[in-house]
């Protein structure tokens, strides 16, 4: 469910104002005032000033963490009490973050400019598209706002009740000669309006993880074992480079507290111009309180391709700080992974003496050694222990 994020399957029912019909993949169309209900939680970053005033609180629903977010309102009541949008001739693409748990769905939205067309100027213009990105995200709770405009309401019979319907005929009846009373029909159905078209909008969502804890390291390095060690998670494990391709997350519970951690794609030298996967992913640890740098010790032993640990580290800071200057600035601890092979044991003192700052775990993860310490570390961290520090350039040399 982690990478079902992207794409514009959330459930898009709509209310509408008279007009008809509903778009899955487009919301907002013509009479509609849509609302993007946020179950948990919600910040909003927005682009325009307008919409703001558009963003409200509701009550919570038990939704499953998991769920695709953002259910659109049908309840007619709830839209009225909204601001009323009635000039919707505005170009919005909103992105915005809808937390379930730990997982938030970002919306983008693009809304078209052929909104709001005011009966008195006629035609409406070609519609223009503006494309603009993260623009919003919704990270608290009860949080909803309206994506798109709907359009002016039709004017129905209920608006003109001397509207005469003609009678239905029956089979073989001859029509009786009421052309007086149709004349007057018809001027009172010239006044009758269908619904004006309301504003579009393309979403593109986004899910994005907040967990307490991110493993970062290079592709093979054990992360994705570790979490295995930690957690419950059953994540895939395999002797080469990037088997885990999506973020994966899993639940480290102690008795009052429970932790949650993000295992993420490996990183690699150079990830910030777009090498390998990790980068990509980088966006869901941007919250995370505590970061685990996960380090092979065994990657440069016997004529193995890989460089050591102290040099894993420095590049792990250094992609982290490309990624999002200060993004390494958190409390963080290092998992010196591989004891268990053949010359690791050599390769973890030299790590300790090169390494200063944060404490550094001797873990065989494949056979969980060493796995009670570092829960034990992560839940000292996330707790806010005053001695935790950064892992800092400066205290790695290579
Ligand atoms: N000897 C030894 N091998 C381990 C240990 N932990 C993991 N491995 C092996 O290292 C390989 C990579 O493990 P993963 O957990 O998939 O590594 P990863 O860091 O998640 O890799 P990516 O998903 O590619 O980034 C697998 O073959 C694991 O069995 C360990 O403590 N000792
Ligand atoms: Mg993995």
């Amino acid at each position: 469910m982690f990478h079902c994020s992207l794409g514009l399957q959330w459930p898009a029912k709509s209310c509408r104002r008279g007009g008809h019909g509903t778009s899955k993949n487009k919301i907002g169309t013509r009479g509609e005032d849509k609302i993007l209900q946020v179950p948990i939680g919600t910040v909003i970053h927005l682009k325009k000033g307008e919409i703001p005033s558009m963003l409200e609180h509701c009550s919570s629903a038990d939704l499953d963490p998991w769920e695709l977010p953002g259910s659109l309102s049908t309840d007619q009541s709830e839209v009225d009490q909204l601001p009323s949008s009635k000039n919707t001739s505005m170009a919005e693409k909103v992105k915005s973050t809808h937390v379930a748990g730990h997982l938030s769905f970002c919306t983008e939205i693009t809304v078209d400019q052929s909104s709001g067309m005011n009966q008195a100027t006629g035609p409406q213009s070609e519609p223009t598209e503006e494309i603009s990105y993260n623009v919003a995200e919704l990270t608290e709770e009860g949080q909803r706002m309206i994506v798109a405009n709907g359009g002016e309401g039709g004017l129905g019979n209920v608006c003109y009740p001397n509207v005469t319907m003609k009678p239905k005929m029956t089979k073989g009846e001859v029509p009786r000669d009421n052309s007086i009373e149709d004349e007057a029909s018809n001027d009172d159905r010239s006044s009758l309006r269908t619904g004006l078209p309301g504003s579009e909008a393309v979403l593109v969502l986004e899910l994005k993880s907040i967990p307490d804890v991110g493993l970062v390291g290079m592709p093979n390095a054990g992360k994705s074992t570790l979490l295995g060690a930690i957690s419950r998670a059953k994540p895939a494990i395999g002797h080469y480079a990037f088997t885990t391709l999506r973020p994966n997350l899993g639940n480290l519970n102690f008795d009052d507290l429970s932790i949650t951690v993000a295992d993420i794609p490996g990183l690699i030298k150079g990830a910030h111009q777009n090498r390998g996967l990790g980068h990509a992913f980088l966006r869901h640890i941007e919250r995370t309180k505590v970061l685990a740098y996960v380090v092979d010790l065994a990657a440069a032993l016997d004529g193995r391709k890989g460089i050591p640990p102290w040099e894993q580290l420095r590049d792990l800071v250094l992609e982290l700080e490309h990624h999002q200057g200060g993004l390494s600035n958190r409390p963080a601890l290092v998992v010196a992974n591989k004891i268990d092979e053949t010359g690791a044991e050599d390769v973890f003192r030299e790590l300790e003496k090169r390494v200063e700052g944060v404490p550094i775990y001797r873990v065989c993860a494949v056979l969980e050694e060493g796995i009670s310490e570092v829960k034990a570390g992560l839940k000292l961290l996330v707790n806010g222990d005053e001695n935790s520090s950064s892992l800092n350039i400066e205290n790695i040399r290579c």
